[in-house]
C-alpha cells in the first residue's frame, strides 16, 4: 500500500465536528506514523440556520458543503456523524463510505441544572429539543413535560439552557463526550426509556471513489461491528425513505457470536402512536435486516405517519 503524504480532512467546524477529526487524526497517525494531516473546517447550511431545518431542504444541511468540498479536491477525506447522512438518497455521486469507526455510546443523556432525572421533572419542565423523533417519545412516556424548539451545535443549547431559554435539554451522550462535557449529564436515558436516531454514535469516514490511495490507507480504521449495524440501521431509512424530521428510531447491536438485531419505532407526533418492530438476523445480511424491519413497519402503517411530518 502506498500512504499518500498528506490527507487534507474536512468536517463541520463545529466543536463537536473538530473534536471527531482529531480522533481520526489520532488514529490515523497511530497506523501511519509518517503521514501528515490537515484540517479544513467548512459551514454548512445546517449551522448557519438557527430556523426550521425543513425551510432549507432539511436533508443533507449539515454535509452538502462537506461534500462539496471532497468532490472538488479541496480535501481528501469527510468525516461526518452518520446520524446527519440522508438515507433517502444514494450517497453523492463520486463519493463512497471508506470506513465506519468503532461506535459510541448510542444513548441520549439528559442535562438539568438542578440534578433532577426524567421521572422527577415537574409538570410544565420545558425541554429544549428541535427533534420530532425526541419529543414524540416524551410526549408518549411523559406528557406532562413541555417540549420548546431549540437548535444549534451542542455548546450553543447548553448556553441556551443556562440563559433559560429552557430549562432541561436531552442531548447525545456521544456528543456531549467528544466537546469534553460528559460532566453536565445528569442521567443516561437507556435506549428503552429514548429510542436512539438511526446511526448514533457512529463516525463515517468518507473518500472520492476513485482516490483508492487514500481509500486504502483509512479503511484500516473501520470497525466491522459499526459498520454491520450502521448498514441495517441505514437501509431500514432508505426503505421507510425517512428525512432528518422524521419520527424513526432505532438501533442495531452486533452480538458476539455473529448474530445482529434491529429493533426500530416510528412515532406520530404526539406519541400517542408507536409503531415497534424488532427482528434477529443470523446469517441474514445486514441490509436485509434492515429492509425486512422497514417492510415489517410499513405492514403496520409507517408510511403514513412518515408523510405526516413534512420534509
Ligand atoms: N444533530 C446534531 C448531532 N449529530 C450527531 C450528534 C450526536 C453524535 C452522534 O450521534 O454521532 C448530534 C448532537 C445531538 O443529537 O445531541
Amino acid at each position: 500500500m502506498t500512504v499518500p503524504e498528506l490527507i487534507r480532512i474536512v468536517s463541520r467546524s463545529s466543536p463537536m465536528a473538530l473534536a471527531q477529526v482529531e480522533r481520526v487524526r489520532a488514529e490515523l497517525t497511530a497506523l501511519h506514523p509518517g503521514l501528515r494531516t490537515e484540517v479544513v473546517p467548512v459551514v454548512t447550511t445546517g449551522d448557519r440556520w438557527m430556523g426550521d431545518l425543513s425551510q432549507v431542504d432539511g436533508k443533507g444541511a449539515f454535509t452538502k458543503e462537506v461534500d462539496a468540498a471532497l468532490l472538488a479536491g479541496e480535501a481528501d477525506l469527510a468525516v461526518h456523524c452518520v446520524k446527519d447522512i440522508p438515507a433517502d438518497r444514494p450517497l453523492p455521486a463520486g463519493t463512497v463510505f471508506a470506513a465506519f469507526l468503532e461506535r459510541d455510546d448510542i444513548r441520549d443523556a439528559l442535562v438539568h441544572p438542578g440534578g433532577l432525572t426524567l421521572d422527577e421533572l415537574p409538570a410544565g419542565t420545558r425541554i429544549g429539543t428541535s427533534s420530532v423523533r425526541r419529543a414524540a417519545q416524551l410526549a408518549a412516556s411523559h406528557p406532562h413535560l413541555e417540549c420548546v424548539p431549540m437548535r444549534g451545535n451542542a455548546n450553543r443549547r447548553l448556553e441556551k439552557l443556562h440563559a433559560g431559554e429552557a430549562d432541561a435539554l436531552l442531548l447525545a451522550v456521544s456528543g456531549l463526550e467528544r466537546i469534553g462535557r460528559a460532566d453536565v449529564v445528569t442521567q443516561v436515558l437507556s435506549a428503552e426509556t429514548m429510542c436512539p436516531p438511526i446511526g448514533a454514535g457512529v463516525l463515517a469516514l468518507q473518500c472520492r471513489e476513485d482516490d483508492t490511495e487514500v481509500i486504502d490507507a483509512v479503511s484500516g480504521l473501520g470497525d466491522p461491528d459499526a459498520h454491520r449495524e450502521t448498514t441495517a440501521e441505514r437501509m431500514l431509512l432508505h426503505v421507510l425513505q425517512g428525512h432528518c424530521n422524521s419520527p424513526i428510531a432505532g438501533y442495531a447491536r452486533a452480538e458476539r457470536n455473529g448474530d445482529l438485531s434491529l429493533r426500530a419505532k416510528v412515532f406520530t407526533p404526539d406519541g400517542k402512536t408507536v409503531l415497534n418492530a424488532h427482528e434477529w438476523a443470523g446469517p441474514l445480511d445486514p441490509a436485509t435486516l434492515g429492509t425486512s424491519v422497514a417492510v415489517a413497519l410499513l405492514r403496520q402503517g409507517a408510511r403514513e405517519l412518515i408523510d405526516s411530518i413534512p420534509h
